[in-house]
């Protein structure tokens, strides 16, 4: 019998750093979790890489996918689609490999009620002055889109207490390390579970 692999989701509010965070991650050599590449519909900004940051379809591909089931989640964010692709989902969990979702606050509590036994964690900013003048440091998005994105925060905020996890983004280092922490403990958690049932 294969142990399965772990669900790890990072969410939190648009701006809060969870694609800094996320790349600070995986920029460890010892990392041996794969990285779920979402879908969208928003157009590719400066640098984004198709198949590389996400995969970039129409709103026509992106209805059919959801028609066929062929997302795990999706959510309408802003104005665009994003969701995540089922099949690498239950292809890599089943082969015993964990792996990694980069998701909104919606996609993140949809995937929870199907697969509770994941590790949800919650990346929340110092506050909401410091979310904005991220996204506003970001560069990528208009002053009507990061008005946007800091009044959905303001909601997103408030379901920080379905995840079994909340951490600060205060300075990404600090946050990296303390996601580590929480995943390597979540594994040897499951290790000896599946270790004790195999027995
Ligand atoms: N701890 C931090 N301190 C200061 N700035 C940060 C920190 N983390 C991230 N940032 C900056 O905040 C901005 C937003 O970060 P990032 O794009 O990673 O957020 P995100 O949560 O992935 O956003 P989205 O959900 O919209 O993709 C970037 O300019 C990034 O460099
Ligand atoms: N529900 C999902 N949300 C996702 C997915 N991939 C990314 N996202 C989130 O969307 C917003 C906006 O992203 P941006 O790249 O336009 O800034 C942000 O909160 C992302 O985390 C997904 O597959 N499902």
């Amino acid at each position: 019998m294969t142990q399965r692999g772990l669900l790890i989701v990072l969410s939190g509010p648009s701006g809060v750093g969870k694609g800094t965070v996320r790349k600070a991650i995986f920029e460890d050599d010892g990392v041996d979790f794969r990285y779920s590449i979402s879908a969208t519909t928003r157009k590719p900004r400066v640098g984004e890489v198709d198949g590389q940051d996400y995969f970039f379809v129409t709103r026509e591909q992106f209805e059919e996918k959801i028609q066929a089931g062929d997302m795990l989640e999706y959510a309408e964010y802003v104005g665009n689609y994003y969701g995540t692709p089922r099949s690498f989902i239950d292809e890599t969990l089943a082969s015993g490999r964990d792996v990694f979702l980069e998701i909104d606050v919606q996609g993140a509590l949809q995937v929870k009620t199907k697969m509770p036994e994941g590790v949800y964690i919650f990346l929340t900013p110092p506050d909401i002055k410091n979310l904005r003048s991220r996204l506003e440091g970001r560069g990528t998005d208009s002053p009507e889109v990061i008005d946007q994105r800091v009044e959905a925060a303001k909601d997103e905020l408030k379901k920080m207490i379905n995840y079994n996890y909340a951490v600060e983004n205060d300075i990404v280092e600090r946050a990296v390390d303390r996601i580590k922490a929480i995943i390597t403990a979540e594994r040897l958690k499951v290790s000896r579970v599946f270790d004790q049932i195999a027995e």
